[in-house]
Parts: C-alpha cells; structure tokens; sequence
C-alpha cells in the first residue's frame, strides 16, 4: 500500500436490524434467545438472578411456542425470517445506488447472524476506514440502538487500527420517513370501501423502569405519532399511539395494544387499521403478534374489519429515506 492509498478515504456502511433465528426448530431458537436475552442492555437484571431463570425456565418453554409463530410468517424460498429477507434487500438496494461513490454497503444482526463482527471485519478487509453504523431502529433506545454500538466497540477492541466510526441516534421525527410512512398508510387505505374508525400506532414496548430511568424511548415514539398525525390531520382519538410486545412480570409502557382493542370492541368500532412505525421491517413481532393475534382479538369480539399495514421494508421510499440519512451523516468524509 502506498502513501496515497493509505491516506485515501473508503466509506462503508453497516446496517444493523435486531436479530432472528436461523430456522424455526427449536435449538436454533433456543440459541438465537438465549443471546439475545443474556443481553444486560436487554434485561437489565443480576445474571445470577437472570440466568437460572432464562436457561431454567424461559428456554425450556417458549422456544417451542415460538417456534410455530415463525413458521407462520417464514419465508420457506429463502429459507429466513421475514426480518433478514427485508434488512438485506435494504441493503443490496441501497448499494446499487452507492456504488459509484465506490461506497460499501453491508447488513449485520445484533443476535444471530450475519454477525456485527463478520460484516465488520468484511467491510475492513475491502479497505473501509470510514464507517457509518446504521441501526434500523428510528426510536432510540437503550435496549436496541445502544447494544448496537455496544457491540461494534466491543469487535473494534481486538484492531490495532480502527477505522474512524459514526454512529446513527435515531429518526423519529425525519421528514423523509413520516413522507414513506404516510405514503404507504395511503396506499394501503385508498383501496378500502370503507375508511378505519381508527388507526394505531403500535410501537415495540418497554419496561416502565428503564424509561424511568432516563430512556428516551417513549418521548421518541410520541415524535413520530405526534408528526404522523400532523401529516393526515388526525387527531390522538382517531390515531393513538400503543404498545404490544409486552414479556415478562415488570410494568410496561402503555396503553398496552389488546386493551385497546378490546376498549373498541366494548364502544361498538368495528372498522380499525394497525401500523407498526418503529419496525423497519416486518417480522414475528408484526406479522405474527399484529397481523394474526391481534386480528383474532379484534374479529372474534365483534370487530368487522382490520386492516393491517406492512411495515417500510424494502419500499423504494424506505430506500430513499436510508440512502438520504446515510448521505447526511457521511458529510465531510467526501
Ligand atoms: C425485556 C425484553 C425485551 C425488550 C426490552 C425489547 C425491546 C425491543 N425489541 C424491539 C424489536 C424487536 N423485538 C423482537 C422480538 C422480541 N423481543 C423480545 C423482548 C424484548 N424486546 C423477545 C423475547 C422477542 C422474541 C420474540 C418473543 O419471544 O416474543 C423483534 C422480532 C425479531 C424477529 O425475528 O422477527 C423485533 C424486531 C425493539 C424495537 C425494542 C425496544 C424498544
Ligand atoms: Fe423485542
Ligand atoms: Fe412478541
């Protein structure tokens, strides 16, 4: 290598999404569990509280249950989650654009694989030595954007020389993805007969405690409902802001998204649309927990029609909402 080369910039960028099981048997989800809750950014518990509970009892049952809820939603052509198929069609799309900025575009999991480790080794070995860290979550939290970050300064520690590193907050509020959003929210309602009663906003949950303690979650998913509503107009009644994915016996932030439904079964709605903003993709916690649980509680109460709407995925405006935030954070390494 010379003088030049050395000093010349490379810039590659690392999409980061949550993680999900290499198949739908039970020890591959047992492992891809097993990681991901033995994350103390995760479970914010003692290990020897935590773990005799984890390897005891949670990994003894609900792999299995879970099991059957991937199958539902798994894609059997690729032989993936849902989850990877959308994170590396975001990135390959994203990479036809960037590549004649000579510029790397890669996708990693926090859990499972491709791992933070292997993409960032790949994207040095190809002489990247500037590199952008993109974790695809538009709310920050502790629980997901900063293990991100957690873990890529974890894999920096065995290099000599690091590459110089920045790192994504989060876009709650960013005009292009409430622009994709509200998009794709039209384009799913314009075909229907009759509007929704109500459209929620059904946000990832989190343990009151950690909010309590400084997490920004819960003020980042009030931006991005605050905005959407803003762009269609609507009020808080017609688009309320819930939370699904409640695990475990702590509180969590509310309203918790069956009690609302439930709410609605009571006053007689029968007509309601469900959006997942904080997803970037779909995946179980969409496909499975919204699109049938939270249908079969809505429908066998009395609902007559429940829209679900899929998340950005790889929907030319999610490409260009990534490749328009990833061409404002690597302003001045060009
Ligand atoms: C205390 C536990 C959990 C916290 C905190 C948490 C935060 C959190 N998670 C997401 C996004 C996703 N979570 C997904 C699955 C999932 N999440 C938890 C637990 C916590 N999440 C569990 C145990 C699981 C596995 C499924 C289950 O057992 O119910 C997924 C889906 C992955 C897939 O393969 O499809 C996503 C995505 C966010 C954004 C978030 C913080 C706000
Ligand atoms: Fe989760
Ligand atoms: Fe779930």
């Amino acid at each position: 290598m010379n003088r030049n080369e050395r000093h010349q910039r490379k810039i590659g960028v690392l999409l980061v999404n949550l993680g999900t099981p290499e198949g739908t048997d039970y020890w591959s989800i047992r492992r891809y569990l097993s990681e991901f809750l033995s994350d103390k950014r995760v479970i914010e518990l003692s290990s020897l509280l935590w773990q005799p509970i984890l390897q005891g009892f949670v990994l003894a049952f609900r792999p299995r249950r879970l099991g059957h809820s991937y199958k539902k939603i798994w894609d059997n052509v690729k032989n993936k989650s849902p989850l990877a198929v959308f994170t590396q069609n975001q990135a390959e799309s994203l990479q036809i654009d960037f590549a004649n900025q000579n510029i790397c575009v890669e996708w990693a999991m926090r859990y499972g694989k491709p791992s933070i480790e292997k993409k960032l080794d790949f994207l040095i070995e190809q002489g990247c030595n500037h590199i952008l860290i993109l974790p695809l979550y538009p709310q920050y939290s502790a629980t997901t954007t900063a293990t991100v970050n957690d873990e890529v300064f974890r894999v920096l520690m065995s290099y000599r020389q690091q590459p110089a590193i920045r790192t994504l907050f989060s876009f709650p509020d960013h005009p292009d993805y409430i622009k994709a959003l509200h998009h794709t929210i039209q384009e799913q309602l314009q075909s229907r007969a009759v509007q929704p009663e109500r459209i929620l906003l059904s946000f990832h949950g989190l343990p009151l405690r950690y909010v309590k303690a400084g997490d920004p979650y819960e003020q980042e998913c009030q931006k991005t409902a605050a905005a959407l509503r803003d762009a269609f107009g609507k009020t808080e009644q017609e688009m309320p802001l819930v939370y699904q994915s409640r695990f475990g016996p702590d509180k969590w932030l509310g309203p918790n998204i069956a009690d609302v439904i439930k709410e609605y079964n009571k006053q007689g709605i029968q007509n309601i649309a469900v959006v997942a903003p904080g997803f970037m993709a779909d995946c179980l916690e969409t496909k499975e927990e919204i699109n049938c649980e939270y249908r079969e509680l809505f429908l066998s109460n009395g609902g007559k029609e429940f829209t679900y709407i899929p998340c950005l995925n790889d929907h030319p405006l999610a490409i260009s909402l990534l490749k328009n935030i990833i061409q404002q954070e690597i302003k001045g390494w060009i």
